[in-house]
């Protein structure tokens, strides 16, 4: 799995009949690949040719961490099912004649430099059935999280932010909410040269600014009823900066920043499942303190748990649901949720490419 912050590849050993972790491996995408893909989040010039590259030197590194993952483990390669394999998001316009959602990556050169079945594109089919394509781990949030008669929400706190709402009668919900880290990301690399706010800490050295977090509170994305997704197309720097005046300090924005992360989610929670008292948190942003103390107390009578308390750490949930969603294509069971992302009806996600 590499998601929407663009730090690096989160690879997981994933036994997916007892829904247990065996092993994790995180690399760090190299500083010039990531900010190529992030240039290739905008339009630009020569984006096939440029696309493609990427998409190699995406799936070389998801090859590199599934041979780091085999050595650490012990398992041989062909004790392994199955790859399930993100990709890099690139663009998200699902919707519509035109919709469709791009996650770089060769599938090809993947089997050919793991010798392993890969399940890819995995968000395709649902954008072609009319649905978001986004959220998918929802349906891996019930499996893992879901508990009987008792109404649970899970918050994914990546580039992006997304909700899960596991009702206690069996119904599962769930959207992105907007942007969690990465607005945050890019202001703190911008200012101070750093690839995120460790705690939340400079944010913290910082005041909110109530006029700035209205405005970016008044963004449309954030009062649209669900089914609905989002990603870089929308919250980039350049959404930020439109909306900033002169003579704001670079702490504050971060402290408005962070604090839009909390009011966004916060607000989502409310709306949709006011009744929830537990909250489970994964994704990098779990490990922001300053957000998660803003969280607890946007969100009192809420109990705010980590999804480490419940026997996985914040930074492999995704991952293992890349894995588990590959199960289900393996199955041939479908992966994604209509009642989530709005399809037609329930899809085979994933397109395969043999060993
Ligand atoms: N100690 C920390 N303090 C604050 N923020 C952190 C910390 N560790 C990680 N993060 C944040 O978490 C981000 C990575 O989160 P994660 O790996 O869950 O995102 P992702 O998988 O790329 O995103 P998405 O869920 O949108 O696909 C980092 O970019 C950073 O902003
Ligand atoms: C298009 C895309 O890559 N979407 C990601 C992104 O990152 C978080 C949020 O936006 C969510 O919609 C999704 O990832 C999670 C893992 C999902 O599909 O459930």
């Amino acid at each position: 799995m590499s998601g929407t912050s663009l730090d690096g590849i989160d690879g997981v050993l994933f036994d997916a009949d007892r829904l247990a972790v065996a092993g994790h491996v995180y690399r760090p995408f190299a500083p010039a690949l990531r900010e190529e893909l992030l240039a290739l989040n905008a339009p630009g010039a020569n984006e096939l040719h440029r696309a493609a590259l990427a998409a190699n030197a995406v799936s070389r590194g998801y090859a590199d961490v599934v041979a780091q993952l085999l050595e650490a483990t012990g398992v041989a390669r062909d004790r392994i099912r199955a790859l399930g394999a993100h990709g890099q998001t690139v663009r998200h316009q699902p919707g519509g004649f035109d919709g469709y959602t791009t996650q770089l990556l060769n599938g090809a050169l993947l089997a050919e430099q793991t010798g392993i079945d890969v399940v890819c594109d995995l968000r395709s089919r649902d954008v072609a059935a009319g649905g978001q394509g986004a959220p998918l781990v929802p349906a891996f949030h019930r499996a893992l999280f879901g508990r009987g008669g008792e109404d649970v929400a899970v918050l994914n706190l990546g580039g992006i932010a997304n909700l899960s709402l596991l009702h206690g009668d069996g119904r599962t919900g769930g959207f992105d909410c907007g942007p969690a880290n990465c607005l945050m990301d890019g202001w703190i690399a911008r200012h101070r040269g750093q690839a995120f706010d460790a705690d939340g800490a400079w944010a913290a050295s910082g005041r909110v600014l109530p006029e700035l977090l209205a405005i970016l509170l008044a963004e449309p994305f954030f009062a649209l009823p669900p089914p609905k997704s989002t990603g870089r197309d929308l919250f980039h720097l350049a959404w930020l900066e439109a909306r900033l005046t002169a003579g704001q300090a670079p702490e504050d924005v971060q402290a408005t920043l962070l604090e839009l992360t909390a009011r966004s989610t916060a607000d989502a929670l409310k709306a949709a499942m006011p009744q929830a008292r537990v909250l489970i948190a994964c994704g990098g942003g779990a490990l922001n303190g300053a957000l998660m103390r803003r969280l607890a107390a946007l969100l009192p009578g809420v109990a705010l748990q980590s999804s480490a308390e419940h026997g996985l750490p914040v930074d492999q949930v995704e991952a293992a649901a890349f894995a588990w969603l590959a199960q289900r294509f393996v199955q041939r069971l479908p992966g994604n949720l209509p009642a989530v992302t709005g399809a037609a009806g329930p899809r085979l996600l994933g397109a395969l490419y043999p060993a």
